[in-house]
């Protein structure tokens, strides 16, 4: 069952923040202006931010992929067990990692790059030919919005359903660039490979069996969304992307080249910037994972800051088990007996979607429907 909510909602006139931006460049609409408690806390350009020395951990996915092909090497065994234990230690305590080396194309990444790019930079009209309907995911437009009085953030979205095909929404694949379909295909197919493998490696961070979760997922669910943040005059008063986790069971994100900081991450208590390193991608676990390993790699909650002066895209996919699987936690992960008892009820994937799909952003209020 694919979660498309078909309802009469109300959501009000959403400006779209290209046109504003390029009709009225000082002028921010009620609508985005955010309650004094929800305005965002941004990196400075000096030296001083208390949290420039932490950062988000980084893996060298190589280090793993070549202990896989060449067994008898020590120095490939060793490399692969450091690895694996940075791996573990990203995925408890910070929900977030950036692989660099992750083997795919850099030229492909440029490409998607550019299709994204120059989806978004088309006249208006065209664009509106691949509308989000309220209250839907598919489409250009603001997902998440469910009420008139609700605050929007300063983005512009563009999110397609990719596998299994059934999910996908074809009238929405735009015609123009040209090479756009034929780019994502080949983009999530080597995102899609990317995802298998470190799940591979995430099981054996958790001690489990190598292919634990590609059994368990079935044909698993991936889509793709693109997000484009314009400038914003009073990035102090206006939300790029509401603070939120991913209800996937993993998400990548490929921050566009030469776009200004803006992903934060919530880590004990502190809003961290995730800096872009180039050709990186920023992998993070959602809300599937973290009830499957009852809670111990939890998804983090995150948000997107506007800039000033530069723009910003970033293009996330998200890879989820199919819509059938049941999930609960896994009964290696919970022990009743020894202080780790189960948290989290067992559920139907494509119900969490659903709910997920149908409620705002807010923080990580959407994995309630999992606790127990
Ligand atoms: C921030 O999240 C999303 O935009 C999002 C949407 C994903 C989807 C589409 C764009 C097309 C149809 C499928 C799907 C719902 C996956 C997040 O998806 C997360 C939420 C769940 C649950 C999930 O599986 O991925
Ligand atoms: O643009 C970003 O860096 C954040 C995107 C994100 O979190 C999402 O699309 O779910
Ligand atoms: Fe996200």
């Amino acid at each position: 069952m694919a979660p498309v909510p078909i309802s009469p909602i109300k959501i009000g006139h959403i400006d779209d923040v290209q046109e504003l931006r390029k009709t009225k460049p000082t002028t921010i609409p009620e609508r985005f202006v955010r309650d004094q408690t929800e305005r965002p806390t941004l990196a400075t350009t000096l030296s001083s931010s208390p949290t420039d020395d932490i950062h988000v951990p980084i893996i060298n996915l190589s280090k793993l992929m070549k202990a896989n092909n060449n067994n008898n090497n020590t120095t490939a065994a060793d490399e692969f067990h450091t690895e694996i234990v940075k791996l573990t230690t990203a995925c408890q305590e910070w929900g977030f990692f950036q692989v660099v080396n992750h083997g795919i194309d850099l030229s492909l990444l440029e490409s998607i790059e550019m299709v994204a790019k120059d989806f978004f930079m088309l006249p208006l009209e065209e664009k509106q030919k691949y509308p989000m309907a309220p209250g839907t995911v598919q489409g250009y437009g603001q997902a998440f919005v469910f009420s008139e009085n609700q605050k929007l953030d300063w983005c512009n979205m563009f999110a397609l359903g990719v596998e299994p095909h059934y999910i996908r929404n074809l009238k929405l694949w735009p015609s123009k660039p040209a090479d756009f379909s034929e780019t994502l295909e080949s983009y999530s197919r080597e995102v899609r490979k990317l995802c298998q493998n470190l799940l591979r490696y995430i099981a054996v961070s958790l001690g489990l069996k190598e292919d634990v979760f590609e059994e368990m997922f079935g044909m698993a669910v991936q889509a793709v969304r693109m997000n484009y943040y314009p400038p914003c005059s009073r990035p102090d008063l206006v939300m790029g992307l509401s603070p939120h986790s991913d209800g996937s069971a993993l998400t990548i994100l490929q921050q566009g080249k030469g776009s200004s900081v803006g992903l934060q991450i919530l880590k004990d208590n502190t809003w961290v910037p995730v800096q872009p390193i180039p050709n990186a991608l920023v992998i993070n676990i959602g809300d599937t994972m973290e009830v499957l390993t009852n809670g111990k790699y939890k998804s983090v909650e995150h948000r997107a800051v506007t800039h000033k002066e530069k723009d910003r895209l970033s293009i996330v996919t998200f890879y989820a088990p199919s819509y059938e699987i049941e999930i609960g936690p896994m009964t290696e992960l919970v022990d009743d007996e020894n202080n780790n008892p189960c948290k989290y009820r067992r559920y139907n994937h494509g119900e969490y979607s659903e709910h997920y799909v149908t409620n705002k952003l807010q923080g990580k209020k959407t994995l309630d429907f999992a606790k127990i």
